[in-house]
């Protein structure tokens, strides 16, 4: 697969004293945190920490009080959802969001939607130049599906396959918008044991493969350590640790706060 296709390169995504409130209750209080260029970034806690929050704020389906959110140079502190997909952070829902009965072909050509220059007048006069994007953009949905594992699944719909196979084609999807930095939303909730270990595979593939930021929010810990370089635990809406998984996995705030242990 060609692997040179960030359209910017690479670039820190950058969480700055990042406030959300809810009539009352603080879900975010001031978090910051970097997520270097080509890593895995994990964001845990426990019930009601504010991860939720947090990746919708960084995905701009809700918007901080306080607080920025820049990729690079680039602001992304209060855009709208489409406009920071545009700007290259692209993400995927816990709950499954598929056309049930389209192909998994064209679910990931969903996925090209924005980086398509034809206009649909061109595209309905079938002229040559929107008959060649056309091309490319299939040449690369199959060569992405490929990435994944599902290059012999491509017209079968998506809504038939196994539903660690459906997960792979949302990350497919998503990659299919060429991001920058992925947000990954409990990526191998629900899934077998097996399906747990490809996915996580194909993560690191992404990461590694393909240079892409990846923010992931994940209960199995076991994932989160074997995959995150990096790990920032918020715990009541405050960041309550950041490091290596080694680091946080020995941090007493954490161990307390996963624990219940009351503070000394
Ligand atoms: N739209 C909302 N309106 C009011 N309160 C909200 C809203 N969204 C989240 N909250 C509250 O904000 C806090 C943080 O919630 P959030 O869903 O971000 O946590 P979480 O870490 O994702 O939890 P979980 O692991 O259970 O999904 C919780 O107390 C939650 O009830």
């Amino acid at each position: 697969m060609n692997t040179n296709r960030s359209p910017c390169g690479a670039a820190a995504l950058r969480v700055t004293d990042v406030t959300v409130r809810f009539a009352g209750l603080t879900a975010l209080d001031s978090v910051s945190f970097t997520v270097e260029p080509g890593s895995v970034h994990a964001v845990i806690g426990p019930n009601g920490a504010g991860k939720s929050t947090c990746f919708n704020v960084l995905s701009g389906v809700c918007r901080a009080n306080s607080g920025s959110v820049r990729l690079g140079d680039t602001e992304l502190t209060g855009l709208p959802p489409h406009r920071v997909a545009a700007l290259g952070v692209a993400r995927t829902f816990q709950n499954l969001a598929l056309p049930p009965r389209a192909t998994v072909a064209d679910s990931l050509l969903l996925g090209r939607h924005r980086l398509t220059r034809t206009g649909f007048l061109a595209a309905g006069l079938r002229l040559p130049s929107a008959a060649r994007e056309a091309r490319a953009h299939l040449r690369r949905v199959h060569e992405i599906a490929a990435f994944v594992g599902l290059a012999d699944d491509l017209e079968k719909p998506a809504g038939a396959l196994p539903y660690g196979q459906q997960k792979l084609v949302e990350l497919a999807r998503a990659l299919c918008m060429e991001p920058r930095v992925l947000l990954l939303d409990e990526p191998v909730a629900g899934m077998t044991a097996d399906e747990r270990r490809a996915t996580a595979a194909v993560i690191a593939g992404v990461r590694d493969g393909l240079g892409i930021s990846i923010v992931l929010v994940e209960h199995d810990m076991g994932v989160v350590m074997r995959l995150a370089d990096a790990v920032t635990v918020l715990d009541l809406g405050r960041r309550i640790a950041d490091g290596t998984p080694a680091q946080v996995q020995n941090d007493p705030a954490v161990v307390r706060a996963y624990l219940g242990a009351p503070t000394p």
